[in-house]
């Protein structure tokens, strides 16, 4: 008798597949997890197998054959399959792509693989005190970065080359080291993560505060079973410190963690601190590494050897068989939403996936959204609150500094200047906050005001200097700087309005004795940039910092006691109801980064509107108080929490083909339970030369959401444009812009 399995493949399709286990492969177990090779259409595919043998629904001789059993070494367990299929049916997604999306890249192809574990070096064990002092010594006294590096070694033990690079290391240095005879080269080992005592440098344990001791206590009390535990914890109270002691408990008891991170490359340290406290393997799963990486960390960790994953985003997918405990730092960051393709939350996933395999999930925030604030008034979270500052460092001041009526040079104003110098003055650092990459975010002409825009989107082309181009910050795309008006023929073309590398440029007019450096995406883009920049800001290098939002997310500038925030209005008037409270998380994470060593900091924030009500309860009551109302405003106007929201997105090269498809789809609906907005034209109408438009779905509760967004589905598929228009679906949506 054949065997027929179900399979998920990668095809746009929201449904499964069935194949035939054929006659030469009928001697192999085939368990739910593997990963096989299967004809469609003209294309050979990967697909997982999704179920015990089943009954056919087609006539069998219809069924095509399954064409070869991959590796068993590369296949998931079924906790993990029935894990991924709850997250194609949660996000109506296509499961073959959710399957896809959550393997590794190389697993997405049917190539022989490299499955090994991941290279490693550690000092050469072999050599006695003598030798390495010798050995030491030959290397050259200028040779700064390779002696750190060997200090580094000689500390952690092995370390693996994604470690390394993060800890600003170049191969280089590891090579040198290397010939030097100093390191020995092995691969980690494979066997299953068991704890031992010396694992945990317990000098580098810091006394908890009563506060963090109370939220460790009580969160492991809660080891081995489902509870979601949002940690409330203003900036710089430490909440890192109460992960590490709890996931010391997890460890202890031979379990892995997941640590989801919004991002890995921009905060180094978020790893050094582990590394410093726990001498086990940490793999890590972020964009700055390369396919071969990634798998290996996908390897090591499902073969349950990596002891410690730290992810960003798609991390929350990584497979981990002794799982014990999932972090979601930085909860209410907007990076753990993947906004394209497989458009799920980081977050919501973990707490799904802690649910399904019964362990507890910690998110963290000085700030947190109010989703996760509502579901803790609700007590389905367990909230604990950090309050203070440990040691005597105190949150900084706030302060609004109208700007409406004064003239302000290179976009600040004459009270910031003078608290930049005084605070300059005392040796200590200055951190400008502009979050508009480039020179300026357009370029107008003189004479008729004509802005030179990009045809596909209709927005100004941002202006940067440095590379003398204009470039389009929706879409990407570039030109060279126009000399003349193309509205008048003027050559009085100038730019208009500031971004961080004109500020970076005129801040060295205005204050001749100082440094300043730029942190933004453009700045930071060669590898290793970053850190470079970093290393020199922490050696004081430069005094001023100038950067986008890369600079608010979890640094810690012990130097830096001024915070300024230039230009904060955009925000408030945004069409978006999420915007009041992404402004007032950014506004307090960046507020954070001043004054977090012993040292007092201040926050001055530029406004033209200091009586704006919103300004007004976050500087003078604080992120909780503004939550609070904020979550008022949401319930008057029935928006999330309060509701369940989706989207259904629709964009095609004229306006007039996306919104009939809406609101055809939308007028056949009948029965539904959910209100439907729409279809109104997106916020940005045009993008990349396609005409977008909205329908959105609002629900009282999750199950009518579904049920909607099911039936429109349905409709959509079988809509006679439905390949002429492209359309999605976002659940939970979190950026109305697109
Ligand atoms: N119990 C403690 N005793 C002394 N110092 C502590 C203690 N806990 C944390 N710290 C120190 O306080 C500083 C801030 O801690 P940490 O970075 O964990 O804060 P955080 O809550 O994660 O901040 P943020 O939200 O801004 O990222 C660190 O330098 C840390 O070493
Ligand atoms: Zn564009």
């Amino acid at each position: 008798m054949p065997r027929f399995f179900d399979i998920a493949i990668p095809v746009p399709m929201r449904q499964t597949f069935t194949y035939r286990l054929p006659e030469r492969l009928s001697g192999q177990d085939v368990e739910v997890g593997r990963r096989v090779q299967v004809p469609f259409g003209n294309r050979t595919l990967i697909g997982v197998v999704l179920s015990e043998p089943v009954d056919p629904e087609l006539d069998p001789e219809k069924i095509k054959d399954i064409q070869a059993l991959l590796p068993q070494e590369s296949q998931l367990d079924e906790q993990q399959v029935k894990f991924l299929l709850t997250c194609a049916r949660y996000y109506h997604h296509p499961v073959g792509d959710v399957f896809s999306q959550a393997l590794p890249v190389l697993l997405r192809q049917a190539n022989d693989i490299d499955l090994r574990q991941p290279l490693c070096w550690q000092v050469e064990p072999s050599l006695s005190d003598d030798d390495l002092a010798e050995k030491l010594a030959s290397i050259a006294k200028t040779a700064v970065k390779q002696q750190a590096l060997f200090a580094l070694l000689k500390k952690q033990g092995a370390m693996t080359w994604p470690q390394i690079r993060l800890s600003g290391f170049s191969k280089a240095q590891l090579n040198a080291l290397l010939k030097k005879e100093l390191l020995l080269e092995s691969r980690l080992p494979s066997k299953v993560f068991r704890f031992e005592p010396k694992l945990v440098a317990t000098e580098n344990k810091l006394q908890l505060t009563t506060e963090q001791a109370l939220v460790v206590s009580q969160i492991s009390q809660h080891l081995n079973q489902f509870s979601c535990h949002l940690i409330d914890g203003i900036t710089g109270s430490g909440k890192t410190e109460v992960y590490l002691q709890v996931m010391e408990k997890v460890l202890q008891q031979h379990q892995q963690v997941l640590v989801i991170v919004p991002e890995i490359g921009l905060t180094p340290q978020t790893l050094h601190r582990f590394e410093q406290r726990f001498n086990v393997p940490i793999m890590l799963h972020h964009s700055g590494l390369n396919d071969g990486e990634r798998l290996q960390t996908w390897q090591s960790a499902r073969l349950g050897s990596a002891a410690i994953v730290l992810a960003t985003r798609s991390g929350v997918f990584t497979p981990m068989p002794n799982l014990g405990l999932i972090i979601v730092d930085e909860e209410h960051d907007s990076s753990l939403k993947q906004q394209e393709g497989f458009r799920y939350h980081s977050r919501d996933l973990a707490i799904l996936r802690a649910r399904q395999q019964q362990l507890p999930v910690i998110l963290g925030s000085a700030t947190p959204s109010l989703e996760s604030l509502h579901n803790a008034q609700l007590q389905r979270y367990h909230y604990h609150r950090l309050t203070q500052r440990p040691g005597n460092s105190k949150l900084a001041s706030m302060q609004l500094v109208d700007i409406s009526t004064q003239p302000l040079v290179y976009g600040l104003s004459g009270l910031v200047q003078q608290a930049m110098r005084t605070t300059l003055e005392k040796g200590e650092q200055v951190l400008l906050f502009l979050n508009r990459r480039g020179f300026a975010p357009a370029i107008a002409c003189q004479e008729c005001h004509w802005v030179c825009e990009c045809q596909r989107c209709n927005r100004p082309y941002t202006f940067h200097h440095n590379q003398q181009l204009l470039v389009c910050h929706h879409c990407g795309s570039q030109r060279r700087v126009q000399k003349q008006c193309q509205q008048c023929g003027s050559v009085r073309l100038s730019p208009m309005g500031q971004g961080t590398e004109q500020l970076e440029q005129r801040l060295a007019e205005l204050f001749t004795h100082y440094k300043a450096v730029r942190i933004d995406r453009d700045s930071t883009r060669r590898k290793g940039e970053l850190e470079k920049r970093l290393e020199a800001i922490a050696d004081n290098e430069y005094q001023i910092l100038v950067g986008t939002q890369m600079l608010a997310k979890g640094h810690h500038f012990p130097n830096v006691t001024l915070v300024v925030m230039l230009d904060v209005d955009g925000a408030l008037f945004s069409y978006d109801f999420r915007a009041p409270e992404k402004m007032a998380q950014l506004l307090v994470q960046v507020a954070g980064r001043a004054g977090r060593a012993s040292k007092p900091g201040k926050v001055l924030i530029q406004t033209h509107y200091p009586q704006h009500p919103l300004l007004q309860d976050l500087v003078n009551n604080g992120y909780e108080h503004f939550a609070r109302f904020a979550l008022m405003e949401r319930q008057q106007a029935m928006m999330p929490p309060y509701s369940f929201q989706g989207l259904v997105r629709a964009e095609a090269n004229n306006a007039y083909l996306p919104e009939q498809f809406l609101r055809d789809i939308s007028s056949q609906l009948n029965n539904s339970e959910c209100a439907l907005c729409g279809p109104v034209a997106a916020p940005m109408e045009k993008k990349a030369g396609k005409f977008r438009f909205h329908l959105t779905i609002l629900g009282k509760d999750r199950k009518s959401l579904h049920q909607t967004t099911q039936l429109l589905i349905q409709l959509a598929e079988h809509h006679p444009n439905k390949n002429k228009v492209r359309w999605h679906v976002d659940i939970d949506p979190q950026d109305m812009s697109w």
